[in-house]
């Protein structure tokens, strides 16, 4: 079946629109970057949700020739081709400066959001691709915001969604997300560990066609926890958890020390990781493929994937920001919405 995907361009002053144009422009190698993900490239309809005009001021800035085609969300979106950028108007407030953020747009940012998951979620579209947004321009603007993830829960009303990020060879899912280190502790609770498992193991199944798993678990502490020693966490609350959900069906492997987990001889034999926080899982993923990588959202009644880097606002117009994230991402969002609508 042919699927349409939209990308939202995220944050206008940053990298979104470059990286968008980029790969409109480089259309013509997609079946080639795309191979790993076996997507029929000549089948995929894509459109990206931004002000047009901005397109196409970064689109001059940038040196690349894009034709862009206005189509509204109703309207069926044309098979991707090289050089050539479906776009579902939203309007800016006021006219983007590369690499200057300007709160005034905030309210178009979530604009862009708003408009792919209602698509997903009505069925015109199978799936959305962000590119990154600016989470403090959006608090500056007013608005309380943390992530696109708790965005998109809340908009799909999900009761439990889980952040993902992929690379060849690594898949790492966290148990908590945006929090401040001195909460993580605290929210590494019993439920929310079980709910994020099963999330985890039912959506490598059901998007990624695995039968059974294997996900490795990261304690909380160094040495997890050295037999309560550095942390009881492990002792109280995560083994216990681990050994209920064995019963239920669905066998995780840990609690295992974070710092040799991710050694090869551990990884080989593994499908994904959880790790217990941010900053515990995805340096290590994105030490392995920053730039290659994918970002998922999981547990959602809609696909959602993005790039796995931010606004980078340095290089906002310059044409250094390099676009693999995006394919990967694109590469995700098609082989999931595939494995949905099959
Ligand atoms: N998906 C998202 O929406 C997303 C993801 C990560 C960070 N962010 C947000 O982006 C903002 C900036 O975050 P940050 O500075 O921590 O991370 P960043 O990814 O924007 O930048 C980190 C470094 O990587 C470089 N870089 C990033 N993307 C690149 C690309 N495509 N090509 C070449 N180099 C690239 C940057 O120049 C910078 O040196 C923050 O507001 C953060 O919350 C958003
Ligand atoms: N944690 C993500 C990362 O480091 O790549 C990033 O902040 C984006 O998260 P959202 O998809 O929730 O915006």
């Amino acid at each position: 079946m042919s699927q349409s995907l939209v990308v939202t361009a995220g944050e206008s002053s940053g990298i979104g629109p470059d990286v968008i144009l980029k790969v409109a422009a480089d259309w013509g190698h997609a079946e080639e970057y795309l191979a790993w993900s076996q997507v029929d490239c000549s089948e995929l309809r894509l459109g990206v949700i931004a002000d047009p005009d901005l397109l196409q001021r970064r689109a001059e800035q940038l040196g690349l020739e894009i034709a862009l085609t206005q189509v509204l969300p109703n309207e069926s979106l044309p098979i991707m081709q090289a050089g050539h950028l479906a776009v579902i108007p939203v309007a800016l407030a006021e006219p983007e400066r590369a690499g200057q953020l300007n709160a005034a747009n905030a309210a178009y940012v979530l604009k862009t959001l708003e408009i792919a998951v209602d698509g997903c979620l009505s069925g015109q579209w199978q799936g959305m691709v962000t590119a990154p947004v600016h989470k403090g321009v959006i608090n500056e603007a007013g608005v309380p915001f943390t992530g696109h993830t708790e965005f998109l829960q809340a908009r799909t009303q999900t009761e439990q969604v889980v952040m993902m990020l992929a690379t060849e060879g690594l898949r790492v899912a966290l148990v908590t997300t945006h929090l401040p280190l001195k909460e993580v502790a605290d929210a590494i609770t019993p439920e929310r560990i079980a709910r994020v498992s099963r999330v985890l193991y039912r959506a490598l199944e059901r998007d990624f066609g695995l039968s059974q798993p294997r996900i490795l678990v990261c304690g909380l502490n160094p040495h997890a926890g050295e037999d309560g020693h550095l942390g009881r966490e492990e002792l109280d609350v995560i083994i216990p958890t681990l050994k209920a959900l064995a019963q239920e069906g669905i066998p995780l492997i840990g609690p295992l020390p974070a710092d040799t987990l991710f050694a090869q001889h551990h990884l080989k034999n593994a499908d994904a990781v959880l790790a217990m926080y941010h900053d515990q899982g995805l340096p290590v993923l994105k030490h392995a493929g920053f730039g290659r990588a994918a970002n998922i959202t999981l547990g959602m009644p809609i696909v959602r994937t993005s790039v796995d880097h931010g606004t980078a606002l340095d290089l906002a117009g310059t044409g250094n920001a390099h676009e693999g994230s995006l394919w990967t991402a694109l590469g995700y969002a098609a082989l999931m919405a595939d494995a949905r609508t099959r």
